[in-house]
This record gives structure tokens, C-alpha cells and sequence, in this order.
């Protein structure tokens, strides 16, 4: 039977075009298709408005600084519509450079949204494709609690969108998303409560450095309301009253609620059943080489069980190419993946935790960590200590895991990512020279 294609992909988010792009390299007729803009999540919803947000923000704490390092006052407040405005043209941008590499190499763009009618034919509104095999990377979306008037708090996509400047935002969610827009909504001068059900920040992550990033945030003045819970969001004239459930209020009122609770992957009309996919705790079930239990369909990025970060969807597209167009069969390691948490300040992470650390080897961890004043600080007002920590298993001197919160920190700690992931030892660190006077210095000089 001829196919209209050789790999069609639904979704053209970074997954799904790095796939595309690859597969194509190697000679397939390519062509992808996408319900909302090229770029997906990453660059339209997520990551890339997420981090602009967080760029602008960071003026005020530089403003805040100017003066005591001789600039004299600066005016602290956003030109909000202004801000919006600069961030929609770097993502049409950066949208449009997608679609111009995608046909760059020759990939066809149907814009549209898609479902399967069979394991070989999808319906893209009303059109109908064959191809020969199939690449699901639909992504995820936001997912809200069941709690009465959820209906008035946004997801963290229309966040990026919000026509006017809250003045009281409450945000709801204690992990990456949660921390980092109430970190920019903090430095853009909006007030900011956030709600958590835990008794501290990013759960999961190494201990020092989720105390170190709350003690920051709460001196930053973000309100953090602790092992609490919302019960029920109404409408009060022009204002939302939320009511709580835990250690510290009963109720506030704001004018905006964020709810960051989670994601799960986009798989709701796509009509899985109809291609006979399996589906594994709401995630389409791959094998390492992103094959489902279909043999001509496969998935990578946010919509399988994978971490859920972009390097990840990337990294897992490309190997999906060379394994099934490239005749190069290579599986992804998800072991020792960075990642940062664009908090004020920044917070990043590599390896294992303490924790994790001291439940694998037991006695056999010991940690070295320091807390200091930046150098910055030593003019401006001293406001937030600097963390770094290194997790080192005894026996073999081998570093397990490296923490920092401070000025570059994700900068930082990629690059130790990759000694971490080769092996590098204790001994490795102290014998390496640092550069002077920088933060990350303090990183070969542990005891
Ligand atoms: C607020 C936020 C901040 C983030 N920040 C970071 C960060 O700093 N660093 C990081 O690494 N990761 C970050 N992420 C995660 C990152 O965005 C995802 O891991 C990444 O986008 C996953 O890529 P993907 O290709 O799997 O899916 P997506 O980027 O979600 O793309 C999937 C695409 O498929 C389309 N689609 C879905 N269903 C259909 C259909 N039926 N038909 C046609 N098209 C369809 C969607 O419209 C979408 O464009 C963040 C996520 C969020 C929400
Ligand atoms: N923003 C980023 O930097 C970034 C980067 C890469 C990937 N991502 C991905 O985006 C996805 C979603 O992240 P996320 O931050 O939305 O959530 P998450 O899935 O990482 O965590 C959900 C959080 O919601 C909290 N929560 C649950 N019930 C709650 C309640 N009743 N009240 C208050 N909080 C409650 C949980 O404690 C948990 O910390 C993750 O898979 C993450 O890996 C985000």
C-alpha cells in the first residue's frame, strides 16, 4: 500500500520538530501537524515566556541595587502592556524560525487538530493522511484540583497572557512553576501569596536548597502560606476570596489565582483507541527506543512518562530518528539531567540529592556545603546567601549530586552536569583551579 507519507508526527512542539526535522535529513517524507502555533509548549506557553517574565523581573532587583553602587534611584514600575507586547514579538519569532527549519528541510506543516482513524490514517479536521508510521508529541496541559469556583484561576498559559498586571496574585502549587512565577510577579511588583500544601517549597528537591530559596523568597516579601490547602475560590464584586484550609488564614482576597498543580499529557480526542495504543498511567507507554505497542507508532516528550522537560522531548526525537530512519538504533540516558528553577534567586540542581543520596549509600554520603555573601552584596544592600553543595560518596570519592542557589546558577551547574555524569570525584574538584572572583569558585574549594 503507498502512504501518503513516511512519518507523519502530530504536534509541533520541540519533540515533535526535532524529530521531523532529523527523519527528513535521512530522505523520509515528512509532514507534522499542529492545533495551535508552531514551537509548542516551550516556546509559546512555557519555558520561553516563562524565562522573558523572569528576565523583567530581575530589574527591580537591580534597580533596587543602583543606587547604593552610584546610579542614583531608578523607577521600579513595569510598563506591563509594553513588556507584553516585547514578549509576543520574540516568540512569533522564535515560532517563526521553527517553520522556516521545517521547511528548510522539507517538512510539509498542516495546521490543524489531528486524530487517528486507524493505526495508519489520521484525520486533521476533515482531511484524511496515511502514513507509514506515526510519531505521537502532543505534549501536555495544565491540570486543576476539583475544588468549588476553580473556574476563576488560570493555568500558567493564560498567565503569559494576561491582559492587565494583577495587583494581588494568590498562586497555588509549590513546585517549579509555582516558585518561579511568584519570584517575577514578585519582582514586577505585583503582591504575591503563595499557596502550598507542603510545609515548604519544591518538594523533591535538596533540602538546604529548598530552605535556602524560601528564606530568599519570604525576604523578597512573597507571602507563603504553609501546609495549607484551597477549599473554594468565589467571586466577591471585583476580587476572588479564597478560602483555606491549614496553618495560617482563612481566607484572602486578590484579584487573580494561578493554579500550578501539575500537567498531564494531551491525549483526550486523540482517538488513541482507534490505533489500538496503550496508554500506562494517562502517559502513552514507550519503550526506550520511543516505541509504543504499535509497531509503526512511537512517542516522545511530554506526553509519555519521560521527564518532562524540553531537552528531554529533543534529545528523545533525534534518537527516534537515527533508530528508525537513520538505521542507527540509540536510546536516551534520562540519569543526571540538570535543571534550574528561575527563582530570585536562581536555584539548580544535578545528581542526587542528600536524600536520595544517603537511601542508595547509606552512611557512605558525606556533603560539603557553604552559604555566603556574594561579592555583589558587598556594595548593594545584602539581601540573599549563595548556596552550593556537593553530594560525594565516600568510597569512591565520587560526586553524586551538586545544588547551588545564586547569580548563574543553572549556567553553573550544567557545566558541573556534565563532570557529574563522567565521573568526576572530590579529588577532580579540589584539583581544579577556579576562575577568580566568581561564585562558582567556591565549588573546588569544599571542605
Ligand atoms: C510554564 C512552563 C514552563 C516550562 N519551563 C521549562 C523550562 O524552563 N525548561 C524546560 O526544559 N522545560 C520547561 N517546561 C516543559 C517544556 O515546555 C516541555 O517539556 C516541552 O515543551 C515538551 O515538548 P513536547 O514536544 O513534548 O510537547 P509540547 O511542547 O507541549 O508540544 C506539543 C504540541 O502538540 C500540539 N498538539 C497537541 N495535541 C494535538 C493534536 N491532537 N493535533 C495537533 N496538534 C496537537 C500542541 O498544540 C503543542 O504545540 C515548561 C513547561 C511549562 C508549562
Ligand atoms: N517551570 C519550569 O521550570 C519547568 C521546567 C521543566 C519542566 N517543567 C514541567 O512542567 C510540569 C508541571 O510543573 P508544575 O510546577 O505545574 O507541577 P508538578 O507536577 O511538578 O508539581 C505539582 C505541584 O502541585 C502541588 N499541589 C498539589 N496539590 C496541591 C494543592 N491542593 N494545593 C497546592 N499545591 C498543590 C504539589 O505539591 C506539587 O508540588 C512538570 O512536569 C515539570 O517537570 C517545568
Amino acid at each position: 500500500m503507498g502512504f501518503d507519507y513516511d512519518l507523519f508526527i502530530i504536534g509541533a512542539g520541540p519533540g515533535g520538530i526535532a524529530a521531523a526535522r532529523r527523519a527528513a535529513e535521512y530522505g523520509a517524507r515528512v509532514a507534522i501537524s499542529e492545533r495551535d502555533r508552531v514551537g509548542g509548549t516551550c516556546v509559546v506557553h512555557g519555558c520561553i515566556p516563562e524565562k522573558l517574565m523572569v528576565y523583567a523581573a530581575s530589574f527591580s532587583h537591580v534597580f533596587e541595587d543602583a543606587d547604593e553602587y552610584g546610579w542614583g534611584k531608578v523607577h521600579r514600575r513595569v510598563n506591563w502592556d509594553r513588556f507584553m507586547a516585547a514578549k509576543d514579538r520574540a516568540i512569533e519569532h522564535l515560532s517563526q524560525l521553527h517553520i522556516q527549519h521545517l521547511q528548510e528541510a522539507g517538512v510539509e506543516l498542516i495546521y490543524g487538530n489531528t486524530k487517528f482513524l486507524d493505526a495508519s490514517t489520521l484525520d486533521i479536521e476533515g482531511r484524511k493522511v496515511t502514513a507509514d508510521k506515526i510519531l505521537i508529541a502532543v505534549g501536555g496541559e495544565a491540570v486543576k484540583p476539583n475544588v468549588p469556583g476553580i473556574e476563576y484561576a488560570i493555568t500558567s498559559r493564560q498567565m503569559f497572557e494576561l491582559k492587565q498586571q494583577p495587583e494581588h496574585i494568590a498562586i497555588i502549587g509549590s513546585d517549579q512553576i509555582a516558585v518561579k512565577c511568584a519570584g517575577s510577579m514578585n519582582g514586577l511588583i505585583s503582591k504575591v501569596t503563595l499557596v502550598i500544601p507542603e510545609d515548604r517549597i519544591l518538594p523533591g528537591r535538596d533540602e538546604t536548597l529548598r530552605t535556602t530559596v524560601q528564606e530568599s523568597m519570604t525576604k523578597n516579601g512573597i507571602q507563603i502560606f504553609c501546609n495549607t490547602k484551597v477549599k473554594k475560590i468565589e467571586r466577591v464584586r471585583d476580587s476572588l476570596r479564597l478560602s483555606l484550609s491549614g496553618d495560617d488564614r482563612d481566607t484572602i482576597t486578590v484579584d487573580t489565582v494561578l493554579c500550578v498543580m501539575g500537567r498531564v499529557p494531551n491525549l483526550s480526542g486523540l482517538d488513541l483507541e482507534k490505533a489500538g495504543v496503550a496508554v500506562n498511567r494517562g502517559a502513552i507507554a514507550v519503550d526506550e527506543y520511543s516505541y509504543t505497542n504499535k509497531a509503526n507508532i512511537y512517542a516522545v516528550g511530554d506526553c509519555t512518562n519521560r521527564p518532562h522537560w524540553t531537552p528531554v522531548a529533543i534529545a528523545s526525537g533525534r534518537a527516534f530518528a537515527d533508530t528508525v530512519f537513520g538505521k542507527q538504533p540509540r536510546t536516551v540516558s534520562f540519569e543526571c539531567i540538570p535543571s534550574a528553577v528561575s527563582s530570585q534567586p536562581e536555584a539548580a540542581t544535578v545528581g542526587l540529592t542528600e536524600v536520595e543520596a544517603r537511601e542508595k549509600f547509606g552512611e557512605a554520603v558525606c556533603c560539603y556545603s557553604q552559604r555566603f555573601q556574594p561579592l555583589f552584596d558587598s556594595i548593594a544592600e545584602p539581601e540573599q546567601k549563595t548556596l552550593i553543595k556537593l553530594v560525594v560518596e565516600r568510597n569512591t570519592d565520587r560526586v553524586l549530586g551538586a545544588h547551588m542557589v545564586g547569580e548563574y546558577a543553572a549556567e553553573i551547574i550544567q557545566c558541573l552536569g556534565l563532570a557529574i555524569r563522567t565521573g568526576a570525584t572530590k579529588k577532580d574538584f579540589d584539583a581544579t583551579i577556579g576562575i577568580h572572583p566568581s561564585a562558582a569558585e567556591e565549588f573546588f574549594t569544599l571542605r
